[in-house]
């Protein structure tokens, strides 16, 4: 039986996270999986009855999502019964970036597991177990059919009235969020932007953003601004999205336009400096100057410390806004997560075409 101790060369010091036997070779031993990857790392080779292993001759590396590494683990061997030498790659490793090059991954912001809710009046259940965990400096996509729960998973979290949560926990901020009044999470920066947008009659635009400002300025604990402070602090974030300073005069979204009320959800965001942003179809109904618009003042109000949640239904809107991940809700899960080729292959074939992918 062949075996051979195997210095493997060439590969930095950095955990393993994942080994790989190839082309059956078996029991290839590693001391230690922190030690795995060193240059004085050796694999144990056995199993391969008429090969005689002779040296490793190549271990090559590939850079990997997130800067990390695999690497091939290559040996050249010899046939015992007529010295035919051949090469056979005996592992793939896979190693976790070392900790200067690791992207830096923000705290976890949202964290939600096993979510469950049904309809309050009814007991209908539309939420089957939502997990989704938001990092900080991240912006999650969710796509998904009609229907599927994307909006009532928005709602259940600002803790819309007309849902119950009946199993599953979700962690905002290190608390947990079902036990905070709707009120309470806006303090705490969660935001939903709606996908229908509500009038407010008898409340003018300004007073109500200045109210919403100053009651979550009073919650973090810093001075209120005044009618004059409020407007300077307000007018660079109604430039940022072409608004006309008229709207402030009038009633909140009462005659609006569906894409100005969608602006004026978007203005709102920027007012209060949310740290977790849920965006409901901010793209529905938008022409295409007010989609770049409304995108880039979203994009201009992302920072390490914050993240989005958009639901949406087209690709369109994460061309302006790139997503970290996309995610696909069927049947009140999320069922897929991928990077922004998940929206290019929806966008291409329809749900039909993601319904095999692994
Ligand atoms: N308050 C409610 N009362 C009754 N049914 C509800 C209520 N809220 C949601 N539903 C039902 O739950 C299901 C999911 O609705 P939801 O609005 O979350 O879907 P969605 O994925 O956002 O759909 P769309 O892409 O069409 O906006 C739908 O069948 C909807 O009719």
């Amino acid at each position: 039986m062949a075996a051979a101790m195997l210095p493997v060369v060439a590969v930095a010091s950095r955990p393993l996270i994942a080994l790989q036997q190839k082309n059956g070779i078996r029991n290839i031993d590693t001391p230690t999986a922190e030690s795995a990857c060193s240059s004085s790392t050796k694999f144990v080779v056995k199993g391969r009855r008429r090969w005689r292993v002779e040296e490793i001759a190549t271990c090559s590396r590939n850079a990997g999502r997130n800067s990390s590494f695999s690497a091939s683990v290559d040996v050249s061997l010899t046939q015992q019964q007529n010295g035919r030498r051949g090469l056979t790659t005996v592992a793939t490793v896979t190693e976790a970036p070392v900790e200067s090059e690791q992207e830096k991954v923000g705290d976890v912001l949202l964290e939600v597991r096993g979510l469950c809710a049904v309809v309050e009046a009814t007991g209908k259940e539309i939420l089957r177990g939502v997990d989704l965990t938001i990092r900080q400096g991240e912006v999650h996509a969710i796509m998904g059919k009609n229907g599927s729960g994307k909006s009532t998973l928005s709602k259940v979290l600002v803790g819309h009235p007309d849902y119950q949560v009946t199993a599953g926990t979700a962690v905002y901020k290190g608390e947990n969020l079902f036990d905070k009044e709707p009120e309470e999470r806006s303090h705490a920066g969660l935001f939903l932007s709606f996908q229908s947008p509500v009038e407010i009659p008898g409340v003018s635009n300004m007073d109500f953003l200045r109210m919403a400002c100053n009651a979550r300025r009073a919650s973090l604990g810093v001075p209120e601004l005044g009618p004059l402070e409020f407007y300077g602090y307000l007018s660079p974030k109604l430039a940022a999205l072409n608004m006309d300073p008229s709207f402030l005069d009038r009633n909140v979204n009462e005659g609006f336009s569906g894409g100005e009320k969608k602006r004026n959800e978007i203005l709102q965001l920027a007012v209060l400096e949310a740290d977790m942003a849920i965006l409901d179809e901010i793209d529905s109904g938008l022409d295409v100057d007010a989609l770049r618009d409304v995108a880039s003042a979203v994009n201009g109000l992302r920072k390490s410390d914050n993240a989005v949640l958009m639901i949406t239904h087209y690709q369109r809107l994460l061309e302006y806004i790139k997503p970290t991940y996309v995610h696909i809700m069927e049947a009140g899960r999320i069922i897929k997560t991928g990077d922004s080729s998940l929206a290019s292959l929806l966008e291409a074939g329809g749900y039909e075409a993601i319904k095999d992918l692994a």
